[in-house]
């Protein structure tokens, strides 16, 4: 197989939702190993962005390719963590089945589960650090635990990259951090990108930054990372944020 640099490749990308222009002129490679943070004030086009590598929104201009063909066809190598996620708490589902839930045969779901796809949830939970909670109901975790539950349930279907939207939000900083680490650990295999509004945390992580208000500005974050990392305190989020809105590097 031909050695693919680039990932994701995004060229001359604009989007509008009626009359509204929501993305502008957007331009970016995401390679093998890149933990990438998509970041910027609400309403700023994070979440289209995403919707449109995942083509939940129809393209209009521009071309978006992943592993050098139009992202359509390679939609089935792509794991997504919704912001919003569609399992309801009030069911009373399992952990395992919830993982479960990540291959899309409605087939399957209707005749119940194989043995050998039992014990793949089993793998993908160690992947999580959650396997301990397999039988566990889902509304019995915390809020990380349960995020890292819907990381693992994104990884059954073996995706070669992983996005994720607001994973951690209402999520305590302990939680958070654990999230962060089981996405550090993904990373060594998969390129991971995530929207996030938690700034110093996840510029711990990440190894580049965009930030996007209609426009986007790329940062390396890899010249930041020793300053970030000792970050334990209390950073000003706006302040950082707003710097990297305005910063031209
Ligand atoms: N389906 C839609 N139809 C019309 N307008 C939309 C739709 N989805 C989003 N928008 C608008 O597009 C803009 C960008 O929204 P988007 O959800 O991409 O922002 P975001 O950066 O992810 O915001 P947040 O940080 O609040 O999640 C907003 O003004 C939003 O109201």
């Amino acid at each position: 197989m031909q050695f693919q640099k680039n990932i994701i490749e995004v060229k001359n990308l604009n989007f509008s939702y009626e009359k509204q222009k929501v993305l502008e002129d957007i331009n970016f490679t995401i390679e093998k190993n890149d933990f990438l943070t998509i970041i910027g004030p609400n309403g700023g086009g994070k979440s289209t962005l995403l919707k449109l590598i995942l083509g939940i929104n129809k393209l209009q201009n521009g071309f978006i390719k992943v592993f050098g063909k139009n992202h359509l066809e390679e939609i089935q190598n792509i794991g997504y963590v919704p912001q919003n996620t569609n399992v309801n708490l009030k069911f009373p589902i399992t952990v395992l089945e919830v993982v479960m839930m990540g291959q899309n045969s409605f087939i399957k779901r209707m005749f119940g589960y194989k043995k050998d796809e039992k014990q793949k949830a089993l793998e993908v939970l160690k992947k999580v650090s959650m396997e301990d909670f397999a039988n566990n109901r889902i509304s019995n975790l915390s809020g990380g635990q349960r995020q890292r539950v819907l990381i693992a349930r994104a990884l059954f279907s073996n995706p070669k990259i992983l996005l994720l939207d607001e994973p951690t939000s209402n999520i305590d900083i302990n939680g958070c951090e654990q999230v962060y680490l089981t996405l550090q650990e993904l990373n060594k295999k998969i390129p991971i990108i995530v929207v996030s509004h938690d700034i110093s945390v996840i510029l711990k992580y990440a190894s580049k930054a965009f930030y996007i208000n209609k426009k986007m500005t790329q940062h390396d974050l890899s010249k930041m990372k020793d300053e970030f990392k000792s970050i334990d305190s209390h950073v000003c989020e706006i302040e950082l944020l707003e710097m990297l809105g305005k910063c031209r590097c």
